[in-house]
């Protein structure tokens, strides 16, 4: 049964009302003023088995006690709850594709079953998880042999968007857990991709992983193919593929058809979501890369989150405070951008990884009832790594004429404290100077001060004062882990997926589908038969003959 629009639920008009009242005058410093132990009422701790702490610090933020009172109503009056029992208890929630979304099945360790259909899914997902725990060992001892018996020193994951992201994130934040194989990521259709890839690598001692749920994407199955191709053209037997080629999708029969030997799938369910594939077989070049046991820990970590989220009440629930907080910018502030700024360098995939997690599952105009939305709904998500970030676009965070709400994600402790942990205290001072900055600001009697201290005056100090006042009121969340450990890493994913699954609900679109990447896919099919030849086109637009005619004058 499809919601109302949200514009017309009665308590996002209270939320509207205060917002018109008071949203100007909401001010954080003068929060932090009136209320000096404001970070008290604004945090929370999750206290994970054996991987330390959670904090969630969310007390930088332009909101007060009465408005978050209306947000967590909304919540409520959205139907979280229920909406969150019905993901979880396998309801076909991804209404346009008939389809559960249960990415949570995949790390489930509570040893219940998950009923998908009438049918227990937990013994398919255990098989799979064997299966890959079994390869995978198999791998990392040497026992597994290429044609020429050699062992396997590297892997070659060959996958877009959800069959690439999640791996490659994964593996570039756990490094430090490495078991040793060189990991490579190759993606996009562009050849320069693959042949900077090939050059690396040896085609004896090369597992080539094909992940891709439906087996259809032009990009994995054209670098797949170059990828064989090139492979043949040393080892010439075709029975040689069978030792190098393995294959991720819910596509039995196009990765047999491909040439992979049917022993080499490693199978997972339209229940699982491109976005949301890390945790199934798509998982497999995670397992590869720091073992399998560290690939449970990271589901570890998320089945960790999935408990909190589905048992903390509503105002004790950090996805859920993470998603009310998001709402509270874009739809009432107009915030049209949220950062994820990891102050960890092996995090640095981290925010890409999220802009298909977030903006391909909540970058919907139409809601579940078919109604357009006359509301903002996902955000666009961005980010880069503390300390660069600073470098490249804080100026804008801290001076322009934009609300940016942003995530920071520290970790107490690092891997490599390297010069007597100097560099890590560093970045660590550089993450909670940013987020007391963008909060507090620097007034204009402070900048005049300083320069009349600095020996500035007359004209000079009055022409320079605006450009160096910091208006401050900047909102952020900081979220500090003891270290990122598979297990944090898994919590930390999970965090965000149930946020985006929070705001999803709120804004009742489908936040599973994502029939907006199909248009371009087609248009794209009908151009490769105008690049086939030399000849002029003029059957599209003016521009796009004009660009088709401009690349045949140049190729
Ligand atoms: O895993 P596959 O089926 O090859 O799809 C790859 C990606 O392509 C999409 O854009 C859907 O077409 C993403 O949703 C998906 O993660």
């Amino acid at each position: 049964m499809s919601k109302p629009l949200l514009s017309t639920d009665p308590v996002y008009q209270k939320v509207q009302q205060y917002y018109d009242a008071n949203g100007a005058k909401i001010n954080i410093k003068q929060l932090f003023e009136s209320d000096p132990k404001r970070f008290d009422k604004f945090n929370l701790t999750l206290k994970t088995p054996n991987d330390g702490d959670i904090l969630l610090d969310y007390s930088k933020n332009r909101i007060t006690d009465d408005v978050w009172k209306l947000l967590l109503q909304l919540a409520e009056s959205r139907g979280l709850a229920k909406a969150r029992d019905e993901m979880f208890g396998g309801t076909h929630i991804n209404i346009t594709e008939d389809r559960a979304v249960l990415h949570t099945a995949l790390r489930n360790k509570s040893g219940k079953p998950v009923m998908v259909d009438g049918k227990d899914v937990m013994p398919d997902v255990l098989a799979v998880l064997a299966h890959m725990k079994e390869f995978t060992n198999q791998v990392l001892s040497g026992e597994w042999k290429g044609y020429t018996g050699k062992k396997i020193t590297d892997v070659v994951n060959i996958g877009i968007g959800g069959s690439d992201l999640g791996p490659l994130m994964v593996t570039e934040a756990l490094k430090p857990f490495s078991k040793g194989l060189n990991m490579h990521f190759v993606s996009n259709i562009d050849g320069t991709h693959l042949a900077e890839t090939l050059k690396k690598i040896s085609a004896e001692s090369t597992l080539f992983i094909i992940a891709s749920k439906t087996f259809t994407t032009q990009e994995t199955i054209t670098n797949a193919t170059s990828a064989k191709t090139w492979f043949l053209e040393t080892a010439k037997d075709p029975s040689a593929v069978a030792k190098h080629f393995v294959a991720l999708s819910t596509n039995e029969e196009k990765a047999t058809a491909f040439g992979i030997d049917a022993k080499n799938m490693f199978g997972f369910w339209d229940w699982v979501g491109g976005r949301y594939s890390l945790w199934s077989a798509i998982g497999l070049s995670i397992s590869l890369s720091i073992g399998f046991e560290n690939f449970e820990k990271l589901q570890e970590g998320a089945y960790f989150v999935d408990q909190h989220f589905q048992t903390a009440p509503l105002d004790q629930n950090v996805p859920v405070i993470l998603a009310l907080l998001g709402i509270w910018y874009s739809n009432f502030y107009g915030a049209e951008t949220t950062a994820l700024l990891p102050y960890d360098q092996y995090l640095h995939r981290f925010s890409a990884y999220f802009q298909q997690g977030d903006m391909e599952s909540n970058g919907k105009g139409v809601c579940k009832s078919g109604k357009r939305a006359d509301y903002q709904t996902g955000p666009i998500v961005w980010g880069e790594p503390g300390t660069n970030g600073q470098h490249a676009f804080y100026q804008l965070i801290h001076q322009g004429t934009r609300v940016i709400p942003c995530d920071f994600i520290a970790p107490a402790q690092t891997h490599n404290p390297i010069a007597g942990g100097i560099h890590h205290k560093l970045i660590l001072a550089n993450f909670l100077a940013q987020t007391e900055a963008l909060a507090l600001g620097k007034t204009e009697e402070q900048v005049r001060s300083e320069l009349e201290k600095a020996g500035m005056k007359g004209e000079k100090l009055e022409n320079l004062v605006p450009h160096k006042v910091f208006t401050g009121n900047r909102p952020t969340n900081s979220i500090v882990v003891k270290k990122v450990t598979p297990f944090v890493l898994g919590a930390l994913i999970a965090t965000y997926e149930h946020k985006i699954f929070t705001q999803g609900v709120i804004w009742d679109v489908n936040s599973f589908d994502q029939w907006g990447v199909e248009l371009g896919k087609a248009l794209a099919k009908a151009i490769e038969g105008d690049l086939a030849n030399n000849d002029k086109v003029s059957s599209h637009d003016s521009s796009t003959n004009g660009l088709i005619n401009f690349i045949k004058s140049n190729w």
